[in-house]
């Protein structure tokens, strides 16, 4: 069944009611993964469960403990679940965001500030941290209940919602609420198939559909000595340096090639098959897309499928910042007494965090041992999640590809995505259920980066798509 005329015209009509939505939610900092800011994640849980509330669903909004952070006990946001629709003769969709977002300073580099959504009328772009990444497509479903409500139209389906305010920083708690919610008369009963609506277009003009994700396993390296930071002319040349032992142990991690330099971790990919190799050179991506999202010429290769499968089918290891470094201006002439060096691996089949973490961890402790330094080593794992693929075949995806054709006019891609949603695979096994990505925004979108945007139109359109889908699958044989 096509997705009524009246839903599609609303959603043009009611673009600028959308995107002041937008607006209101990209104005509320709910940046995880700084214990300052967890008061805007509970309060961007109050505000999307009173919208879900005005918009017709039922809310349970369920508390999830506390966690350290920071140094600091702090309460975990909590996790919404929203129900609208009981009719068993409809089918069950469970659609899954999450409200938190990356951290976002102007002094990062932002043209703009990064908490107030610019609308820029040359450009068609929806500037603001989270437009993307996960706001603009968790409003894209409230779009779809306010068109119904307000036309008075049924919804294809039942609908529940699970929408999370830790993703960004490894979906604390969320696994255990998800199994304790799993089973008759609990709220996860029913439920049909998954979509996801959070990751991007591998470019900017063609839409995709996402059947993989690579997992991740997140440490932090730290070393401390002196007992407080020292004068470098003083102690210089006299004591082992926490910095210098740190830099030399995280430049054995990788190269500037990106081979992952830890023994065994590579060994733990599953091998490519001549048939898998031949769906990248397929996919409608060049080296000049890559370039464009990164704003540079800096492809690690030339070769279209490889880089592809450097970001969808195999592991990469990112250096992400050293934590107690000296990194403000001027020339402070300072020995640290205590440095954290942080950086991830994205894991892919057959890897898991359980599997490759061993490895990490003594590799790590022998290249420290090499050192001979007196100095102390300790290694945390801040977070993990494993890969995930899913059978692209099945009636969710179909649905999927319909709705692509027919609001886009163009069939989809069929993509792996490099980052990361832990959740997706915890829905897959304890629901048993297909899980689908549907993304709403393109592949230069800057997602946890400076300007992140959202196009105008990926926000209409995605809205459509979205509602489109959900029509899709009422009407497809399952
Ligand atoms: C793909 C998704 N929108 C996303 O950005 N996920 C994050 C999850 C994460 C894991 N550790 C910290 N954040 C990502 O892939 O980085
Ligand atoms: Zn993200
Ligand atoms: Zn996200």
């Amino acid at each position: 069944m096509p997705a009524p005329p009246k839903f599609l015209d609303y959603v043009d009509a009611n673009a600028d009611k959308f995107i002041k939505r937008l607006a209101e939610a990209v104005a509320i900092p709910s940046v995880s993964g700084d214990a300052s800011y967890r008061k805007h994640v509970h309060e961007m849980a109050s505000y999307l469960e009173s919208q879900l509330k005005t918009l017709g669903a039922e809310v349970r909004s369920v508390p999830l403990g506390k966690q350290v952070l920071d140094g600091q006990e702090i309460d975990l946001p909590p996790v919404l679940l929203a129900q609208l629709g009981n009719d068993p003769k409809k089918k069950t969709i469970l659609c899954y965001g999450h409200f938190d977002v990356q951290p976002a300073l102007i002094g990062d580099g932002w043209d703009t500030e990064p908490f107030k959504l610019v609308i820029d009328d040359k450009t068609g772009r929806l500037i603001g941290r989270g437009s993307s990444d996960d706001k603009g497509p968790v409003l894209g479903w409230l779009n779809i209940l306010d068109a119904h409500k307000d036309l008075g139209l049924p919804l294809p389906v039942n609908l529940k919602f699970c929408f999370e305010g830790m993703e960004e920083s490894g979906s604390e708690g969320l696994d255990e609420l998800i199994h304790a919610e799993v089973g008759k008369g609990k709220f996860f009963e029913g439920v049909d198939a998954v979509c996801i609506s959070d990751n991007y277009w591998l470019n900017t003009r063609t839409p995709c559909l996402t059947y993989g994700l690579r997992g991740i396993s997140y440490y932090k390296v730290t070393i401390s000595g002196p007992a407080r930071d020292l004068h470098s002319g003083v102690f210089g040349r006299t004591v082992h340096e926490p910095m210098t032992d740190l830099i030399a142990i995280m430049s054995k991690l990788v190269t500037p090639c990106g081979k992952i330099l830890v023994p065994g971790v590579e060994d733990l990919v599953a091998p490519l098959t001549s048939e898998e190799k031949a769906r990248y050179d397929k996919l409608d991506y060049g080296i000049a897309d890559v370039e464009h999202s990164a704003g540079a010429q800096i492809a690690l290769s030339d070769d279209k499928a490889a880089v592809l499968m450097g970001r969808m089918r195999y592991p990469s290891l990112s250096l992400h910042g050293i934590e107690g470094a000296f990194s403000a201006a001027g020339a402070k002439t300072v020995i640290p007494a205590k440095v954290s060096g942080k950086f991830s691996i994205r894991l892919v089949p057959d890897q898991t965090p359980a599997n490759v973490d061993p490895l990490v961890i003594a590799y790590i402790q022998s290249e420290f041992a090499k050192l001979n330094s007196k100095n102390k080593l300790s290694i945390e794992n801040i977070h993990g999640g494993k890969p995930w693929l899913a059978d692209p075949n099945h009636w969710n995806y179909v649905a999927a590809i319909k709705a692509t054709e027919a609001v886009y006019k163009q069939t989809p891609d069929l993509t792996r995505e490099g980052g990361s949603i832990p959740v997706t695979l915890t829905f897959a096994e304890s629901l048993g259920v297909n899980v689908l990505l549907l993304p709403m925004g393109r592949g230069d979108d800057g997602a946890h980066s400076t300007n992140e945007k959202l196009d105008r139109s990926n926000f209409i359109e995605g809205t459509k798509l979205l509602g489109t889908y959900l029509y899709e699958v009422a009407d497809i044989k399952a």
